[in-house]
C-alpha cells in the first residue's frame, strides 16, 4: 500500500498511529454523549417516559433491534440531535486556509487557524427559539439534521473532512439508547428529583460531575437493579 506521494511507503507506524486516531475519535465522543443524553433524561422524566413508551411500544418483547425498527423512532433521534445541540462531544473544529480568503470583510492569511465553535453555535439564539430548554420536539417536523448541510447544526463538523464515523456512530448511539431504555428504567437515587439535578457544563467534552443513579431492570425475573455512576 502507499500513500499519495508515491515515494512514502505507509508504514507500520502509519497504520499505528491512524488505528490510535480512529480508536481515539470514535471511543470518548460516543460515550461521553451517551452520558449526556442519560443525564439529560434524568433531568427531565417527562421525556425519559415519552421516549421509552416510543422505545418499548416498537420493540415489544424482541431482543434485539434491526435497523428497521430504528428508524420508526423517531423521537429518539429528535432526543439525540437536541442533545448534539446543546452538549457536542467535538465542540471546537479547527481548520487551516488553504490561500488567502476574504469572508464577510475578514482577511485570512493563508495558513491562518480557524476554530469552528460547534457548541456556540447550538445555544445561538440567531437559530434557535428557546435555546436554554431541552426540547427534542423542536426537532419533530424539523428538516434539521446534523450531516453537515445545516451550519447551525454541526456536531459531526461539515464538508471534506466532516467525520467520517458518522453513520457508525449515529447507529451505534442509537442502538445502545433504544437497549438500554427499552430494558432498563432509569432513576435517581432517594427519591431525588431529576429537575434539581445540576449539570454544570464547561467547555468540555465531558460532563464535570459524578452523577449516581439506579437503573432497574424491566423484567424483575432478571437482576433487580444496579448502580451506575457518570
Ligand atoms: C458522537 C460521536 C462522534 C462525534 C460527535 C464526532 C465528531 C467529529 C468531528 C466534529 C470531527 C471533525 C470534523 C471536521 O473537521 O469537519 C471528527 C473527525 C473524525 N472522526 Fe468523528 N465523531 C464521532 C464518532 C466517530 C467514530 C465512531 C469514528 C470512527 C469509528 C470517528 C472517526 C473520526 C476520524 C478518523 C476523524 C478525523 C477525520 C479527518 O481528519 O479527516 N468519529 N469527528
Amino acid at each position: 500500500m502507499r500513500t499519495r506521494t508515491n515515494s512514502s511507503k505507509l508504514t507500520t507506524l502509519y497504520v499505528l498511529g491512524l488505528s490510535q486516531d480512529v480508536f481515539g475519535a470514535g471511543t470518548e465522543t460516543t460515550s461521553a454523549f451517551l452520558e449526556w443524553t442519560i443525564t439529560k433524561l434524568l433531568r427531565h422524566p417527562t421525556i425519559l417516559k415519552k421516549l421509552q413508551s416510543e422505545v418499548r411500544g416498537i420493540l415489544h418483547d424482541k431482543q434485539y433491534i434491526i435497523f428497521d425498527d430504528l428508524e420508526r423512532m423517531q423521537y429518539l433521534k429528535a432526543v439525540i440531535k437536541e442533545t448534539f445541540r446543546y452538549h457536542p462531544p467535538v465542540p471546537l473544529i479547527p481548520r487551516e486556509a488553504g490561500r488567502d480568503v476574504k469572508i464577510m470583510g475578514y482577511d485570512i492569511a493563508a495558513g491562518t487557524i480557524i476554530i469552528i465553535n460547534a457548541l456556540a453555535f447550538g445555544r445561538n439564539p440567531l437559530f434557535w427559539d428557546e435555546l436554554e430548554i431541552f426540547e427534542p420536539e423542536r426537532f419533530l417536523n424539523s428538516s434539521i439534521d446534523f450531516k453537515g448541510l445545516h451550519f447551525q447544526h454541526i456536531p459531526f463538523g461539515s464538508g471534506k473532512r466532516i467525520c467520517p464515523g458518522i453513520g457508525f456512530a449515529t447507529a451505534f448511539i442509537e442502538l445502545a439508547l433504544a437497549n438500554v431504555l427499552h430494558k432498563f428504567d432509569w432513576e435517581l437515587p432517594g427519591g431525588a428529583k431529576g429537575e434539581n439535578l445540576v449539570t454544570p457544563s464547561i467547555f468540555s467534552t465531558r460532563m464535570v460531575t459524578e452523577i449516581i443513579c439506579k437503573i432497574y431492570m424491566t423484567n424483575p425475573n432478571n437482576i433487580s437493579y444496579a448502580v451506575q455512576r457518570f
